[in-house]
């Protein structure tokens, strides 16, 4: 299976609107349209509204082709806006446009209208790698800065929450370090063998936790195997939870321009799945989001209605 795969399977469930903070942009634009080709959802899109209609227009869209447009006067407005759309019940998915991450994630958190609930909001970011047998999870590449312990184990819920989504049942989960071995003068080293703990005991659930586990170990089992690391998540990790936000945004652009790497990334842990790729990444990259997101709604909606 890959990321064109999972995308196709939304089409087996109820089509999705999406609420895009930023659209007046044509990069946007495009990445809608391709969207629309896809059959992905509707959108709803904020932003300076002569810009958006010449934009559609050029694109050969209008209005009626499951787009509506909403007026904004900047981007402040227009990141409120679409949250608030997603908070009340207008759209489903909320998806960064042209605006840097921060800008929405102030209006996501803002306590009056934002999306936050009791959970951690952490980014969960889906590899397919050249040459890599298997999809990779990565987490947290943007949201959360130098994450502690708590945030670490929230962190892991949402990506295990994610992968449990796409059809990861019992997701292996690498906590990342430099070295294998626990350091007490290195506190990722700490942190991971912690979160391996409260994994055997129960506190963090639906997954196997394993770590330290220097990405190698964690990726490939001939390098677990060369270093004498055993267990089943060495070489074999399908979630790598990684120890800082300046790590985790390095691995994932160097995946995408060093390997050609395609992605998909949501933000999890909010009232609704938010799609945030980079502002740079391809228009590809935005509907394998989409996707993920959509597939995280279904998994939600069946969890709620008794299912697993
Ligand atoms: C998931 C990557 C988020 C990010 O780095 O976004 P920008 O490149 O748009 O800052």
């Amino acid at each position: 299976m890959n990321l064109d795969d999972v995308m196709q399977q939304v089409h087996a469930h109820p089509q999705k609107t999406i609420a895009v903070a930023a659209a007046d942009n044509a990069k946007v634009i495009e990445g809608v349209k391709e969207a629309l080709d896809c059959r992905l959802g509707s959108f709803r899109l904020y932003g300076e509204e002569e810009k958006i209609r010449r934009l559609l227009h050029d694109a050969g869209l209008n209005e009626y082709n499951h787009i509506k447009v909403i007026p904004t006067r900047d981007m402040e407005e227009s990141a409120r806006l679409a949250v608030t759309a997603v908070r009340t019940g207008k759209a489903d998915i909320l998806m960064k446009g042209m605006l840097p991450t921060s800008d929405l994630l102030k209006s996501v958190l803002n306590k009056e209208y934002g999306l936050r609930t009791n959970k951690t909001l952490s980014h969960v970011a889906m590899f397919e790698i050249p040459e890599y047998e298997r999809f990779i999870f990565l987490t947290d590449s943007a949201m959360n800065i130098a994450p502690d312990l708590t945030k670490k184990a929230d962190i892991i819920a949402n990506a295990v929450h994610a992968a449990r989504s796409m059809g990861f049942e019992h997701p292996k989960v690498a906590a990342l370090a430099a070295v294998e071995v626990v350091n007490p003068d290195m506190q990722s080293t700490l942190d991971a063998a912690v979160l391996t703990a409260m994994n055997n005991r129960g506190q963090i659930k639906h997954c196997t936790v394993d770590g330290p586990l220097a990405l190698d170990n964690a990726i490939s089992t001939e390098a677990a195997a060369y270093k004498g690391i055993q267990g089943e998540v060495a070489g074999r990790a399908d979630i790598l939870l990684v120890p800082t936000v300046e790590i985790g945004n390095t691995l994932y652009k160097s995946l995408v321009y060093f390997s050609k790497a395609k992605v998909g990334g949501i933000i999890a842990g909010a009232k609704a799945p938010i799609v945030l790729t980079s502002r740079a990444d391809s228009n590809k990259s935005k509907l394998y989001s989409i996707a993920m997101a959509c597939h995280m709604i279904e998994f939600e909606q069946n969890i709620a209605a008794g299912g697993r």
